[in-house]
This record gives structure tokens, C-alpha cells and sequence, in this order.
């Protein structure tokens, strides 16, 4: 087959490397865009012998990803991120198979409905609350208080934990874990990636600095998923557990020790895949908020018109607030919190639009382009949230944002809802504007040439600090959010 039908297109690789120097680890979807200009929707490169197909298109990811489900589900096997730090047990990166759909369906019965996620609501509201009031005590700490508070949201569900006022050890622990997942499930970051026997030399020998960093990491992904674990534990002994997804499990009783390890990451997936995430587009919020004070203003006028100024908007209100609920969808287009989403693999060889896509080829979505396809959003670099509104408004992100197939995200409907609190409740009380220096003179954010604004690279990616300035609506605002919880 493979003689009569070619690989995707794509640039021309060097013998032997392939295309180890076409795939930059700085902002890869822009390079991949590129490619789907160059080449098609379907583009691919190999390095030192792995194939990985580049897709550009929904229409392609829905194609193959969707459609072909059976085929293209399976995750890779990075020896960095997944054997040597220990990621591999985690449901992003746990092999297609009987483990696999057990962890999908606990996620589903816990959070894949808007049905349960009904009964999430109010510590949503509770969690929003206490997050402007520790933004409007110190407003310069703002991307710290995003972590506590979804954080605070997701512990709260996984493990009945009340983070702690300041430096919550799991809070921290998460953060670590996050960042260097981050940085090591990237396809091809490590060399130890593409050339796997990599993984037995030691230590202690030149060039071997990876296998002392992943070190560092298992120890700091294994107390990330051991120690809320404990607490769980602990409390559950006591008498005093809150009920949670660990607790419910343990009350349960007689757990074997593999039902134990898999409940262990269970509750680790779901904490660590939406510690992080969230954290991206709500801070994405704030820095769209504070270079567009005209939207900020208008959406301040609909939540005034709709909720008024005796209480916070609530999840009642959300069908009748249609501008918030555009802001919050052209927080997820403008703002790609997953760039390249996370790679697919193939589990047997397939012919594709005429192509061949190799047995064990890694399948990347580019997402951010997908989002920012001129083709489909018009001016894509803008943010512009009327793009939602009315008869001709355009696709839903959140369509695209949260991946394809039987891997999609399974933590949709909390991270929306997450979103969408943060956006109503934050525009209700508080002005969001562009930060000033001591002689009143406007900061200008960094901004990239291409995109119009910064973010970092990385499998979750982030915006990049931001001058803003933040203060209350009113005295009114004020009183709102100190009211007793
Ligand atoms: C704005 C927020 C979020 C975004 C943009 C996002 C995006 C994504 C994407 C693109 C994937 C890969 C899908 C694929 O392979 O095609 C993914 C997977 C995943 N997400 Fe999310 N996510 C978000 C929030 C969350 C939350 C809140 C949770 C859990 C509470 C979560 C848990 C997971 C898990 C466990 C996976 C791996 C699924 C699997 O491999 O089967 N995510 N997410």
C-alpha cells in the first residue's frame, strides 16, 4: 500500500534526522499553519523514522480523529513524560484499551453531564467569590489567585480539600506537576523521544541531563498524586471527610490494591487536566478585558440589565446574558489554551484523502489554527466576541478547543462552567483595565507580530504576564463580595 500511496506532504528532511530541525519547540502551531498553507489540511515530517501528520482543518480532524475512532484513539508513548517521569498512568496519556474506558466512564459518571454538573454549581459560585475578594486585596498577584481558585474548584471535587489561604502545599504541587508536563509532553522535545534506548544510560553521563530533570519530576508527579491521597485517607478515618469523587470511593470500601492505584490516579487526572487549563483561559479574560475596555464596558451594561446591582449573576442567569456568553466563547477561540492539542497515535496503518498514515504515526491537531482560520472567523486575530451573535454568527470554539474523537476532554462541561462564572461574576464588580506606570502612562502588553498577543509555549499554554489594573465597580461591588459565604 504504501508503495502506490504517499505520506502527507511536508518540507523536505535531511537523510537519517528526517525533519528533526523543522519542528520548533518555540510556538510550533505557527510553523505548522504554515505548513497547512504550504502543503494542505494533511501535512506530515518524520524524525529519525516516526511520522508525524499535522492536521489543519476541523474537517480533517473530524474526519479522522472522529470518524475513525477506532483507528486513530491511541496516545504515544513519550519514554520521557510517560515512563521515566510517570505520566503514563495519568488518563491523558493511559494506552487506548479496558483501563482507558473505565477512567473515561468514572469521568463521565462524575463530571460528563449537565445533569451532575448541576450539584457543582454552588461551590462554582462559592470558589468565584472568594477569588475576587482575594483579587481585589492584591490585584497585582492575579495569575496566582487564578491558580488557587480553580485549583481550589477541582481539589474540591477530586478530594473534598479546602485549599489554604496561602501557600496551599497542593495548590504548589499541581502548579509543579503542571509546568513540567508542560514542558516534556511536547511531540519531539526530548531526544530520548525519538531515540527511546536513550532511556537506559546513566545518570551520571555526559548529555544524560535529562534523566536527572525526570528524576525530579516523578518525584514531584508522584507526591502531586500520592499526598491528597492521604488526606483523603486520613479524614476518611476521622469521620470527617468532605464527600468527594476519593472519598465516595473509599467509603465504599474493600478496595483491591490495583482498584486503590487506579483510584489514586483517577482523582489525579482530573485534578491535574483541569488545574492548569482553566487557569490559561481565565487569565486569557483579563488580558482581553484590559486591551478592550469597549467590551468590558458593554458587557457590564448587559449583566446591569440583566442581574442588576443587589446580587452576583449566578448559572440562572447565563440564557439570558448572550453577550457574556459570546466573551466567554471568544475567550477560548482568541486564547488557544491547548495549541496542539494532545497527539494522537495510530494503531494500524490507514489511507487517508489517498495518503498513508503509518501504524504508530503521531496525529497533531493544530488547534490554534483551526481557531484562527480566517477561512472560518473572520479577522481571527481580533477579539472580537459579536462574532457569536446573530444569524450569521460563527462556530462554536468550543467545538474545537477541547480536541476530537474518543480522546476528547472529558472535563468540557467544568472547565465551561468555570469559565463562564469566572467571566460574569469578574465583569459584574470589578473594572479591568490596561496598567498605567507612577506617571499615569499606559503599559503596553508585549505582543506577538502575527497573533497580537503572547503566549507561552507548551502543551497547556498561557498568556504571558500583562500590565492591567483592577479595581472595584463600586461600594456596591464591594459589599457583594464580602457578604457572608
Ligand atoms: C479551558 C479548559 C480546557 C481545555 C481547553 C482543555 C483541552 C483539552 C484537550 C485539547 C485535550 C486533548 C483532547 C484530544 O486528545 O483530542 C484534553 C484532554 C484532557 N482533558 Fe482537558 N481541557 C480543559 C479543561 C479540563 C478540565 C477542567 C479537566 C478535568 C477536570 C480536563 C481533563 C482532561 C483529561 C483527563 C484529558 C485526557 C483525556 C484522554 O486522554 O482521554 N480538562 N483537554
Amino acid at each position: 500500500r504504501r508503495r502506490t500511496n504517499p505520506l502527507p506532504p511536508g518540507p523536505k528532511g535531511l537523510p537519517l534526522l528526517g525533519n528533526l530541525n523543522d519542528v520548533p519547540s518555540e510556538k510550533p502551531w505557527l510553523t505548522f499553519a504554515k505548513w497547512g498553507e504550504l502543503y494542505g489540511d494533511i501535512s506530515s515530517v518524520t524524525i529519525l523514522g516516526q511520522t508525524i501528520v499535522v492536521l489543519n482543518s476541523v474537517r480533517v480532524a473530524v474526519d479522522m480523529l472522529d470518524k475513525k475512532g477506532a483507528i486513530y484513539s491511541e496516545r504515544p508513548v513519550f519514554p520521557m513524560c510517560g515512563e521515566l517521569v510517570g505520566w503514563q498512568n495519568a488518563l491523558v496519556f493511559l494506552q487506548y484499551g479496558d483501563r482507558f474506558k473505565s477512567f473515561r466512564k468514572t469521568f463521565h459518571n462524575l463530571i460528563g453531564t449537565n445533569a451532575v454538573m448541576k450539584k457543582y454549581c454552588p461551590a462554582e459560585e462559592l470558589e468565584t467569590k472568594r477569588f475576587l475578594r482575594r483579587v481585589l486585596a492584591t490585584p497585582e498577584l492575579l495569575a496566582e489567585h487564578i491558580r488557587k481558585s480553580t485549583g481550589a474548584i477541582v481539589l474540591r471535587i477530586s478530594h473534598g480539600y479546602e485549599i489554604e489561604e496561602e501557600n496551599d502545599p497542593l495548590i504548589r504541587l499541581a502548579d509543579e506537576a503542571m509546568e513540567h508536563f508542560s514542558a516534556c509532553s511536547t511531540a519531539g522535545a526530548f531526544l530520548v523521544d525519538v531515540i527511546p534506548a536513550l532511556k537506559y544510560i546513566p545518570e551520571w553521563m555526559p548529555g544524560a541531563g535529562f534523566k536527572r530533570m525526570a528524576r525530579e519530576y516523578a518525584h514531584t508527579l508522584s507526591q502531586m498524586v500520592d499526598q491528597p491521597f492521604q488526606f483523603v485517607k486520613q479524614q476518611v478515618a476521622a469521620g470527617t471527610a468532605l464527600t468527594s469523587f476519593t472519598s465516595s470511593a473509599l467509603e465504599a470500601g474493600n478496595l483491591s490494591p490495583k482498584e486503590t492505584f487506579d483510584l489514586k490516579w483517577q482523582a489525579a487526572s482530573l485534578y491535574s487536566g483541569g488545574a492548569d487549563t482553566t487557569v490559561s483561559a481565565i487569565h486569557a479574560l483579563f488580558l482581553a478585558l484590559s486591551l478592550h475596555p469597549e467590551i468590558a464596558e458593554r458587557a457590564q451594561a448587559e449583566i446591569e440589565a440583566v442581574v442588576g446591582h443587589d446580587r452576583l449573576p449566578t448559572f440562572a442567569d447565563r440564557e439570558h446574558l448572550p453577550y457574556i456568553n459570546a466573551l466567554q466563547k471568544e475567550v477560548l477561540r482568541w486564547n488557544s489554551v491547548a495549541p496542539t492539542g494532545v497527539p494522537h497515535r495510530t494503531r494500524q496503518d490507514d489511507i487517508h484523502e489517498g495518503f498513508f498514515i503509518p501504524k504508530g504515526s503521531l496525529i497533531v491537531p493544530n488547534i490554534w489554527k483551526m481557531t484562527h482560520d480566517a477561512a472560518t472567523y473572520k479577522s481571527p486575530m481580533q477579539f472580537n466576541p459579536d462574532r457569536f451573535i446573530g444569524s450569521q454568527a460563527e462556530p462554536d470554539p468550543r467545538d474545537i478547543c477541547f480536541g476530537f474523537g474518543r480522546r476528547i476532554c472529558p472535563g468540557i462541561l467544568l472547565a465551561d462552567a468555570s469559565l463562564w462564572i469566572a467571566c460574569a461574576v469578574s465583569i459584574a464588580v470589578l473594572d479591568i483595565a490596561p496598567g498605567v506606570d507612577e506617571a499615569g502612562n499606559i503599559l503596553k502588553a508585549d505582543v506577538d507580530p502575527v497573533t497580537g498577543h503572547e503566549q507561552t509555549s507548551g502543551t497547556v499554554s498561557h498568556p504571558k504576564p500583562f500590565p492591567c489594573k483592577i479595581t472595584a465597580r463600586s461600594e456596591r461591588a464591594v459589599e457583594l463580595i464580602m457578604e457572608d459565604d
